[in-house]
């Protein structure tokens, strides 16, 4: 297929965060491969240049606007037949001045999952995808009968992760039907961990892993969202071959490192999927995660499992 010595050409690309959720799009000017596609608007790094400083150089050439916080998020290898390229994926959550084409482009801000703009670049659709998934995934593990607490204490718009190893079969079938309603009422999301098979038919939007399920499978469950838990690198590998949704990295903090430190660690590699930071009982805010590269947090509901 490909050399694996073939040139790959970095290059960065931006969200722009709008405070509704909205983010922005840009389509490619005339001239240039894949003209009219739409994309996040950046380019390529130049030699010497970080990624943030190329990000930031990007979006002034492009927009005339400049990026005063973003938060590294995604990476992903593409082949084009133009080039192969390694997209690194920012947020960009505040920046000064007013968007504007200064090549000639068009812009739209867009809802994540309700995109109106077509087509999209190739390398684009997980990413695309990856924007709908939101900031916390809730884990359930206490007083799984209290369906409306559980739902009470969810920081609005979730991915409720149930996780009841101790509830028989039936019992986590009734709790994911009295579930389901509320959760989708919301716009969230309702997984499970549980095994594939017996969750088809369920009303959940997907299947979280365990790590054992993760080391075993061989093809990615048919779910709308899948996800795993994970706690090597060697599982991160194996949940980006699954071509997975999201994975929870589980932390450990110690009296010197702070549990985002470790998160650090695993995300300094480029990573190509989605990292909910999972600390255990421990605080590690959202905004604390995302500086280190995370996209979300793990709530633990009922506190240390
Ligand atoms: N900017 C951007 N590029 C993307 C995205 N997804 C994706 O596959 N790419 C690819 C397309 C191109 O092969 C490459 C970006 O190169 P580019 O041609 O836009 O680079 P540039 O803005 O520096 O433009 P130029 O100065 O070289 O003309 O990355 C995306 O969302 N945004
Ligand atoms: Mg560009």
């Amino acid at each position: 297929m490909h050399s694996s010595n073939k040139k790959i050409i970095p290059v960065v690309a931006g969200a722009l965060m709008r405070a509704d959720g909205a983010f922005m799009l840009g389509s490619r000017p005339a001239g240039k491969p894949y003209a009219g596609y739409w994309e996040f608007p950046g380019g390529k790094v130049e030699p010497g240049e970080s990624l943030f400083d190329a990000l930031v150089r990007e979006f002034s050439e492009e927009m005339g606007i400049t990026v005063t916080q973003a938060t590294p998020w995604l990476t992903r290898v593409h082949h084009y037949e133009h080039a192969s390229v390694e997209l690194t994926f920012f947020r960009i959550w505040a920046w000064d001045g007013e968007p504007q084409s200064c090549e000639g482009q068009a812009f739209a801000w867009q809802m994540p999952g309700q995109e109106t703009v077509s087509p999209m670049l190739p390398a684009n659709g997980p990413i695309l995808k990856s924007l709908s998934l939101p900031d916390y995934c809730v884990r359930t593990c206490s007083n799984p009968t209290d369906t409306a607490a559980t739902l009470a204490a969810l920081p609005g718009r979730a991915l409720l992760l149930v996780d009841e190893p101790a509830l028989e079969r039936h019992e986590l079938a009734a709790l994911l039907q009295a579930l389901a309603p509320d959760v989708h009422a919301s716009g969230g999301l309702l997984l499970a961990k549980a095994d594939p098979a017996w969750l088809t038919g369920l009303p959940v939007d997907g299947v979280h892993l365990s790590q054992q399920a993760l080391d075993t499978l061989t093809d990615r469950p048919d779910f709308p969202w899948v996800g795993a838990e994970v706690a090597s690198l060697a599982g991160l590998a194996r949940a980006g071959a699954l071509a997975l949704d999201y994975v929870c990295v589980a932390l450990t903090a110690t009296d010197t490192e702070p549990a985002g430190r470790e998160l650090g660690t695993y995300l300094a590699g480029s990573i190509p999927l989605p990292v909910f930071a999972d600390a255990g009982g421990a605080v590690l805010d959202l905004d604390a995660a995302r500086t280190y590269g995370a996209h979300g947090v793990v709530l633990t509901q009922g506190g240390m499992r």
